[in-house]
């Protein structure tokens, strides 16, 4: 069964000042389906993203709705904690979404309800956690109920109990028919979604075939290092489901998949990068 078109990219293309950043971008968003964008730094995830929601325009091309009440609701990278409890921040956000009263009130209520957050919800979100905070920055894109939910980043700086419950709620609301669009770094999680991987490469996005991950498929590795910022991201290019970032230490925690074991490892060390500790891990664990 086909899903229903609600958003449609055109050969849309973007540029900043005379760079262009994204090129001939064509994307068909679908009801109660999620679409993952992947890429390196800088590649175009975000731009993309607020394209999509509206919030900046085209160059060229087209951004066609399936109807002109379609609500788009856009999650930025991160919500700062702010001097207000997540009820007075949700009802401002909710009056600028043009809802008030009582309605905005129990839906206010509803989506506590729903993100586990019923205890916390007069609690200031200068003492909400990371988590907590992800939560409240997806409720504020759900006040109004949208047909598209698009996050940029979601599972960034989340330990791995607040990573399990964001991952289940991303899923519960996308079984309810709500579009999923979402920039996410992490490889694993973006398999978790059961999503359409796209990627972003030289401005141009491709689909990445990706075959469902089996049993023994689910095995990946933690390599703890040092190598020079260019060289992981030449390695990155060429093994697309290597990630990275940088530990607080200054060493760069490095996670691959266990069919790139053969490939990326000896490249690695080919190019000089050294290992502190290699840690054989599964997905969940
Ligand atoms: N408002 C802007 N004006 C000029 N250049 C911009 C603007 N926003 C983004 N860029 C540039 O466009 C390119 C793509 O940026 P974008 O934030 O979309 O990438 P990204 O893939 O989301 O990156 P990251 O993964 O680091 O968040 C970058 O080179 C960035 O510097």
């Amino acid at each position: 069964m086909t899903s229903k078109a609600l958003l449609t990219l055109k050969e849309a293309s973007k540029k900043y000042g005379s760079r262009e950043v994204l090129t001939d971008i064509s994307l068909t968003i679908s009801q109660g389906e999620c679409t993952i964008l992947r890429g390196s730094n800088g590649s175009g995830k975000s731009t993309m993203l607020r394209m999509v929601s509206g919030l900046i325009p085209l160059t060229s091309g087209q951004r066609l709705l399936e109807h002109s009440d379609i609500v788009i609701g856009y999650t930025p990278d991160r919500l700062s904690k702010l001097r207000m409890t997540s009820t007075e921040y949700l009802t401002h956000m909710g009056r600028i979404a043009g809802i008030a009263g009582r309605e905005l009130k129990e839906r206010i209520k509803q989506l506590h309800h729903f993100f586990n957050l019923e205890q916390s919800d007069h609690v200031k979100l200068t003492h909400f956690s990371k988590g907590m905070l992800q939560k409240t920055n997806i409720m504020q894109a759900m006040i109004k109920t949208p047909h598209i939910l698009v996050l940029d980043e979601p599972f960034s700086g989340l330990d791995n109990e607040s990573t399990g419950h964001l991952l289940h709620s991303l899923k519960v609301i996308k079984d309810e028919g709500t579009a999923i669009l979402a920039a996410v770094h992490d490889p694993l999680l973006a398999s978790q979604l059961e999503s359409n991987t796209y990627w972003i490469r030289h401005g141009r996005l491709s689909r990445e075939n990706i075959v469902p991950f089996s049993e023994h498929q689910i095995v990946y590795f933690e390599l703890v290092g040092m190598i020079k910022r260019d060289l992981i991201d030449h390695l990155v290019e060429l093994f697309p489901n290597v990630t990275y970032k940088s530990s607080e230490s200054g060493h760069m925690i490095i996670t691959f998949m266990y069919k790139d074991y053969n490939g990326f490892l000896p490249e690695y060390i080919n190019k000089g990068g050294e290992i502190i500790s290699l840690i054989r891990k599964e997905l969940g664990s």
